[in-house]
């Protein structure tokens, strides 16, 4: 969850709210109350989409309560933050933690507390102030009760209201029971053919851990119905795992039409990945088919053509909210597979489940801890609450001890009852790729040890040498408290670590002649190198975000004579996309570099796997400088070395996720630079929990 600073505090004229002193015995009104609001935005704590909101429903229903409209205004600022809905617990005291606004603009005369005191202090006092608005109708609604366009929603449980924007609510209903009904019909399964499968498919071997095979219990439950959830850190074997489910479902797949696949993600980067693990699992795998078996793993990967980026699979259209698939014109697929799940939000999976046809199969992949999408919602978050519970039923065992021959272990059997989600949702426990320090590291962070953390740059375990050097290279290194100039150094490169001096380097070495293959060759290595380093970042803003940060790293290229900066576009600019444009095939976050083609001129070169385009720099204009990208963005993407970078102050902008994701981008070495020292233990000690109902539809 990502949490904005107040852009300034002004001090408002005291006599511009005196009638704070000279409240009526019944206390504030309507007008007051929006009044307050009001203020709060001017003074940059609240945004003016969320005071509008308040405006609006005051003049819907003139005896709006101060109550729904405060709670309309937080509700629409907590939208801003990633939450798809506001819990009336969260209001029974000031939403102090919540808000995480400066101490003048909670204590003030005119702060948080002293409006808290004008309002409901208990839950059912919140629920009865709601309960007006619902009877008058104008305002709000009760989330069975008939649409008439209410902007607000009450739904959850007696226990556990919610309050909902109404296109929140729509998406939360829509996706809640779309899951649930594919994750509830169960579907026939040859277990005995299934079993025979799966027993060639993953075949035992030294490097296996010796309990639980849960790659093989993902493939078994993914059968059973038209949903499953893959997750796991880093190199657990998601991607393995699902190319074992593609094959097992084409032998099992009833002769006549063909089996048809899509494979999605949420960036170009991510479904580039997905496509090339996919091919080279299945090509591997087509060794362990039996002669004469008819199973052809080949002609299923010419057939199943490239990943592609969600926006692009569901046909996303410039200048609307609506995509070229949606349930009248479905996508042409009988299974589907989504990599990188954690990225997909609310209104996303609502496109996705509206354009998905209701016999196909949908298989999500991703790591639950992972950042969430910018956008509200954190749908593999909901859907793999008990993932690592397990709370599996007495059923599940049986299915999957009878369709792969496994065992579920005891702790991972529900003791009460057992959601239904979770009977489709498997971890996978053993990374294969993400071993030694790093792993350590995010281990650590992962689960909430900031000591460990800490420990695991000044001990790390299996220090590697250099793979280009020879040399020992620490694979863990902290800088704190750091500069921005530290940054520029790590760029220019620093004791046998990558950094963005080898592409330049590279840069230089253009070829002679007008030889296309030559030519195309020669940007493939320039783009796979600048690939190996990336430096990270939490905001935007500032001289510790993307802004300051790209223009410093920049300008200390340019003055080693790395780069030569000619106005907007040069050679070797990295550009990251901004904006989808489906003709062009470039989609938000898609990183390319600027490089001349045979002929000297520049175009932005983008590589896909060992696919590679080219757009003419003028068809791009929404496009920022990528030396320096939020960890937001790098989702989908490693690099051999990643570097994240911690501003200072940014204890609302950091958070659990961030650091989590930040270090599993890195394969051999990570640098952490911290602005002031213990801004990891703070990014550690702030775990975000996205606010949801979205369980409540299979609790
Ligand atoms: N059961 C297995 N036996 C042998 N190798 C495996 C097995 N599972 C995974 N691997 C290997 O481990 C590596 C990581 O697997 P994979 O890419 O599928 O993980 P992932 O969870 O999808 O990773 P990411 O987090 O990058 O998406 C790959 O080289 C894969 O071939």
């Amino acid at each position: 969850m990502s949490f904005k600073k107040p852009s300034r505090i002004m001090s408002v004229p005291t006599t511009q709210m005196d009638w704070l002193n000279d409240l009526p015995a019944q206390g504030l009104s309507g007008a007051q109350t929006l009044q307050w609001l009001q203020l709060w935005t001017e003074q940059g704590l609240l945004r003016h989409i969320d005071s509008a909101l308040a405006a609006q429903l005051l003049r819907l229903d003139a005896q709006a309560s101060p109550a729904l409209l405060v709670a309309a205004a937080l509700l629409a600022q907590m939208e801003g933050r990633g939450h798809t809905c506001l819990p009336l617990a969260d209001l029974c005291a000031p939403p102090v933690a919540l808000l995480g606004w400066p101490t003048v603009a909670v204590e003030g005369p005119q702060g948080l507390r002293a409006l808290w005191a004008h309002l409901p202090a208990t839950l059912p006092d919140w629920q009865a102030a709601l309960q007006r608005a619902t009877s008058s109708k104008a305002c709000m609604r009760h989330s069975d009760a008939p649409d008439q366009g209410q902007p607000l929603v009450l739904g959850g449980s007696a226990d556990a209201p919610l309050l909902y924007l109404r296109r929140y609510a729509g998406y939360e209903k829509r996706v809640g029971q779309g899951l649930l009904q594919r994750a509830s019909e169960p579907l026939p399964v040859p277990e005995a053919a299934a079993r025979r499968w799966l027993d060639r498919f993953f075949v035992p071997h030294a490097d296996a851990p010796a309990d639980t095979d849960w790659q093989k219990v993902a493939c078994a439950v993914a059968l059973r119905a038209r949903l499953s959830v893959i997750t796991g850190g880093p190199g657990t074997g998601k991607t393995y795992t699902a190319a074992r489910l593609l094959a097992l479902l084409l032998a099992l797949h009833e002769e006549g039409s063909p089996l048809r696949v899509a494979l999605a993600a949420s960036t170009g980067k991510a479904a580039a990945r997905l496509k090339q693990s996919i091919d080279n699992a299945l090509t591997s795998l087509q060794d362990q088919v039996p002669e004469g078996s008819g199973l052809d793993l080949n002609t299923l990967i010419a057939r199943m053509g490239p990943a592609r980026t969600l926006h692009s699979l569901l046909g996303a259209r410039p200048d609307t909210r609506q995509f070229r698939h949606y349930a009248a014109n479905p996508l042409d697929v009988d299974v589907l597979i989504v990599d990188e799940a954690s990225m997909v939000h609310l209104e996303m999976m609502d496109a996705l489940l509206q354009a998905l046809p209701p016999t196909a199969r949908l298989v999500l992949l991703g790591d639950k801890d992972q950042l969430a999408s910018v956008e509200a919602g954190a749908v593999l978050g909901d859907l793999c609450r008990d993932a690592a519970a397990g709370r599996y039923s007495a059923d599940t065992v049986q299915f999957v001890q009878a369709v792969s021959g496994q065992t579920l272990p005891a702790q991972y059997l529900s003791a009460g009852t057992a959601p239904l989600l979770a009977q489709q949702t498997v971890m996978l426990h053993h990374s294969r790729r993400f071993k030694g320090a790093i792993g350590q590291l995010a281990l650590a962070v992962n689960g909430g040890d900031a000591a460990a953390a800490r420990a695991a740059f000044l001990n790390p375990v299996g220090a590697a040498p250099s793979p280009r050097s020879g040399d020992d290279v620490a694979p863990l290194l902290a800088l704190q408290p750091s500069t921005p100039q530290a940054v520029c150094t790590l760029a220019l490169g620093t004791s046998g670590k990558p950094s963005y001096a080898d592409y330049l380097h590279l840069m230089q070495q253009v070829p002679g002649g007008q030889d296309a293959e030559v030519h195309a060759a020669w940007v493939r290595s320039v783009l796979k190198t600048f690939e190996r380093f990336r430096i990270l970042c939490a905001v935007h803003r500032g001289d510790w975000g993307t802004e300051g940060l790209n223009a410093a790293v920049q300008k200390a290229l340019a003055d080693k004579g790395l780069l030569k900066v000619t106005g907007e576009w040069f050679a070797g600019r990295p550009v990251m996309v901004t904006r989808n444009d489906a003709q062009l095939g470039v989609f938000n976050g898609d990183v390319g570099v600027v490089l001349p083609n045979a002929e000297g001129t520049l175009k932005v070169w983008f590589l896909d796997g060992e696919a590679l385009r080219s757009v003419s720099v003028m068809r791009l204009p929404h496009v920022e400088t990528a030396f320096v990208m939020t960890v937001h963005k790098s989702q989908g993407s490693e690099f051999e070395h990643t570097a994240l970078v911690l501003p200072p102050g940014g204890a609302e902008v950091l958070s659990r996720e961030l650091a989590y994701t930040g270090i599993s981008r890195a394969r051999e070495q990570f640098t952490l630079i911290e602005a002031e020292a213990g801004l990891l233990e703070a990014a550690i000690d702030r775990p975000s929990v996205r606010a949801s109902g979205l369980a409540q539809w299979w609790l």
